[in-house]
């Protein structure tokens, strides 16, 4: 269990006006598992912050909380300043928020062209209109050649990209990446970083949970790290990662941090 439930490590960089997303003292109870503990945090407007912790931290976890997938326990989420604590998904998928999944599940018998759609009619009915956004997303991912293959017949690599496809043909201004480089070679971890750097240069927010280290300290401008459902850190990479009780969870920890 980690000492102490504030952070550390912090420069609270962004200021409550400058911040695109606010996570305020959410706590998240499972049948009396408690998987979130008090945890806050903020992402500013066109910054990357990096989401670690050893297996079980909670990390996913606020990630559904974050995007709906289930209310909080407690605590309030805020996007763009309005607080969705509760709302459904799709509702805060409208507001700006999209996120992708630790398991790549793209629609089979879709083609790339309509699983890249299916982002872009969270805001549009119009087939055409769906179609022109999706071909913009997936040519910025390097997919623009495979449109029309089937989805489930791509590489791991390029299913990841169609995933980040879809998720920003919704538009959004806060992306949630859950592990979105597992699995891929070192070269399509690149490849992808450069992308995360394109999107951060488009004023588009990431919070990113990775388990490569290298890649997180190299990408994010702030690193949160959670233990146990508990925030121990939270500052730039270099602070976090010299970070005594961030070394002691992922060294210390009784539960195999795989980091
Ligand atoms: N839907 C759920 N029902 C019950 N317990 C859950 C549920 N989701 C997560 N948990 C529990 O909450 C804790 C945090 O899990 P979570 O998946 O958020 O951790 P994580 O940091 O994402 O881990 P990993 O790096 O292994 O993916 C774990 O003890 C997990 O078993």
């Amino acid at each position: 269990m980690a000492t102490e439930p504030t952070d550390t490590t912090t420069t609270d960089a962004a200021d409550d006006a400058d911040a695109i997303l606010e996570v305020r003292d959410v706590g998240k109870t499972f049948s009396g598992l408690v998987a979130l503990d008090g945890v806050s945090m903020d992402v500013g407007r066109g910054e990357i912050v990096g989401l670690i912790g050893p297996n079980g931290a909670g990390k996913t976890t606020l990630f559904n909380c974050i995007s709906g997938v289930f209310p909080p326990t407690s605590g309030r989420i805020v996007l763009d300043g309005e607080d969705v604590t509760g709302l459904a998904a799709h509702e805060i998928a409208r507001r700006g928020l999209a996120r992708t999944f630790q398991i790549t599940r793209p629609l089979e018998d879709l083609t790339v062209l309509e699983n890249a759609m299916v982002g872009a009619h969270i805001h549009t009915r119009r087939r055409a209109e769906a179609r022109e956004i999706a071909r913009e997303r997936l040519a910025f991912v390097g997919l623009a050649g495979r449109a029309d293959e089937r989805a489930d017949e791509l590489t791991v690599g390029a299913q990841k990209r169609l995933e980040l496809a879809r998720a920003i043909a919704t538009d959004p201004s806060v992306l949630l990446l859950d592990e979105i480089m597992a699995g891929l070679t070192p070269a399509e971890t690149e490849g992808m970083l450069d992308l995360f750097r394109g999107l951060r240069e488009d004023g588009t927010s990431l919070l990113v949970i990775e388990h490569d280290m290298d890649a997180i300290m190299s990408i994010s401008d702030r690193v949160k790290v959670l233990d146990n459902g508990r925030s121990i850190a939270f500052g730039s990479p270099e602070a976090v990662a010299r970070d005594e009780r961030v070394i002691e969870a992922y060294i210390g920890g009784d539960d195999g941090a795989d980091a």
